[in-house]
């Protein structure tokens, strides 16, 4: 264990405060320890010291003009983390809280994540730290297109294919699209998540919510439960959110929950999807709206939430999918998860529970899909779309769909069994790691001192 301490001390020297970043590593040097003292080919290579250090990473001012004719400047970046197993690949986040850190916690996430899938894909992500809440559209379109100014050199279909993540939707990766296509003159499919008219695959909306709630069922099944009837909270109420919401809904579980950063909704009834989809697509409408068609249903202002803990995750239920940020689910909330008799908690964000509330967690048993096995069929079907752009095809939703459930059963299969294969039967998060970690050193020693 001395080497996770060593290559831990040396990060926070060469990185320093990417406190993120650090969580992210070291979960993955932790899961990876029976492999690593078997293995001294991987030592040899010094792929940890390798893995942990960025490919490249960009960061650019982003300066565009308000309504007011206001200039203003963010700072944009793009971490191209690892390129072993195939074109960079990861999404794009616009939020206030974005920083390096960040960054660089995400774009490691999706390097195992992408590795896990068995696709071709290498891992990046990126981002800026602008906030789209309450800026017009041609402020939105005016910032995308500042930020594509930038970034467009460093793409491109076969290098590097960024896609949404918070506050990036189709509208957005519309707007940078279309400046890339204007800079490059060339019509690429170099971001995913395009609208289907052009260039965009059936299903990447739904797919990450939807492949979670799959991966749910292929672990619930192989632990004999059902899906159906099970009560379930789910936190966050945009993309990956409410198509889990959806899905469960579909295949007969009950969603009881959805937050957002001013607070939690609740409905013992059940949630009313199309109720806080109108919500949301208003933009000074809140959740706490709901109450006035529902007025058995409550809602939890964010100052009324628990020391130390997510309202959303204080309720009695079977199943927990926090689909909303990092660090959203802490050790008071695995807690009381437990103590209301929670049977499983599968991540549809990234890195959504501390630390401390995974080995809550794993202690009680409870079953655990670590984002990066559960949340990665919104990547998959990114990479569904490329292989579309580049047969210039469209399949339909149903194909998509079909090749979504193939995929997220694989990687079930392939975390399940890395698992047992080192004596943990049913961790998923070693599991997950391991497999992951696999694909990619090994393709790192194959290719050289690159
Ligand atoms: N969109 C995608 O295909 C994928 C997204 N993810 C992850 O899923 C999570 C959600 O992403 P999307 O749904 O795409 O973004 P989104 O922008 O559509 O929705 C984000 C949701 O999280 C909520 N949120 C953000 N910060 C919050 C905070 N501090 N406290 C409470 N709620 C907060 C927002 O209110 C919103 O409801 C993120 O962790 C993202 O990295 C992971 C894989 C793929
Ligand atoms: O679809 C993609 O390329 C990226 C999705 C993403 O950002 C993620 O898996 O966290």
């Amino acid at each position: 264990m001395t080497y996770i301490h060593d290559t831990m001390t040396k990060l926070q020297q060469s990185s320093p405060a990417q406190t993120e970043f650090y969580q992210a590593v070291e979960e993955v040097l932790s899961s990876i320890a029976p492999i690593l003292e078997h293995n001294d080919r991987y030592h040899h290579h010094a792929i940890i010291e390798r893995m942990v250090e960025p490919e490249r990473q960009i960061m650019f001012r982003v300066a565009w003009v308000d309504d007011r004719g206001q200039v203003q400047v963010n700072k944009g970046y793009r971490v191209e983390f690892n390129s072993a197993l195939g074109p960079y690949k990861g999404g794009l986040r616009f939020h206030p809280s974005v920083n390096a850190s960040i960054i660089k916690f995400l774009g490691f996430e999706q390097v195992f994540k992408n590795a896990l899938t068995g696709l071709a894909l290498g891992g990046a992500k990126g981002g800026a730290n602008f906030d789209p809440k309450g800026k017009s559209d041609g402020e939105i379109m005016r910032f995308c297109q500042a930020y594509m100014n930038e970034l467009y050199r460093h793409i491109g279909p076969t290098t590097d294919v960024p896609a949404g993540d918070i506050g990036v939707g189709s509208r957005e990766i519309g707007y940078l699209f279309g400046q890339y296509k204007k800079l490059v003159n060339r019509f690429d499919g170099v971001l995913t998540g395009k609208k289907r008219d052009w260039g965009g695959s059936l299903m990447r909306t739904e797919a990450t919510g939807y492949g979670c709630v799959y991966l749910a069922q292929y672990m619930l099944e192989d632990n004999k439960e059902r899906l159906e009837g099970k009560v379930c909270l789910v936190s966050g109420a945009g993309n990956v959110a409410l198509h889990a919401i959806e899905k469960l809904q579909e295949l007969g579980a009950i969603p009881v929950t959805c937050s957002d950063s001013q607070g939690t909704l609740y409905h013992k009834d059940g949630i009313d999807l199309s109720c806080v989809r109108t919500l949301k697509a208003q933009p000074d409408a809140s959740l706490a709206d709901y109450l006035t068609t529902h007025s058995n249903a409550r809602f939890i202002p964010r100052d009324e939430y628990p020391a130390d803990g997510n309202a959303v995750w204080h309720f009695p239920a079977d199943l927990a999918f926090p689909c909303a940020t990092q660090n959203e689910l802490s050790a008071t909330d695995a807690k009381a998860l437990i103590n209301n008799g929670c049977k499983a908690v599968i991540e549809g964000a990234n890195m959504p529970c501390t630390k401390a509330a995974i080995e809550q967690l794993l202690k009680a048993k409870v079953l655990y899909a670590p984002g990066k096995a559960a949340n990665a069929g919104g990547v998959a079907t990114s990479q569904l779309e490329m292989a579309q752009n580049a047969s210039m095809q469209h399949w339909s939703f149903e194909e998509v769909d079909e090749r979504l459930k193939v995929i997220m059963c694989n990687i079930y299969q392939s975390a399940h069994n890395a698992a047992a294969e080192f004596d943990q039967p049913g961790n998923l998060m070693l599991g997950s790691n391991i497999a992951g970690f696999r694909r990619v050193a090994d393709a790192m020693i194959e290719q050289g001192v690159v």
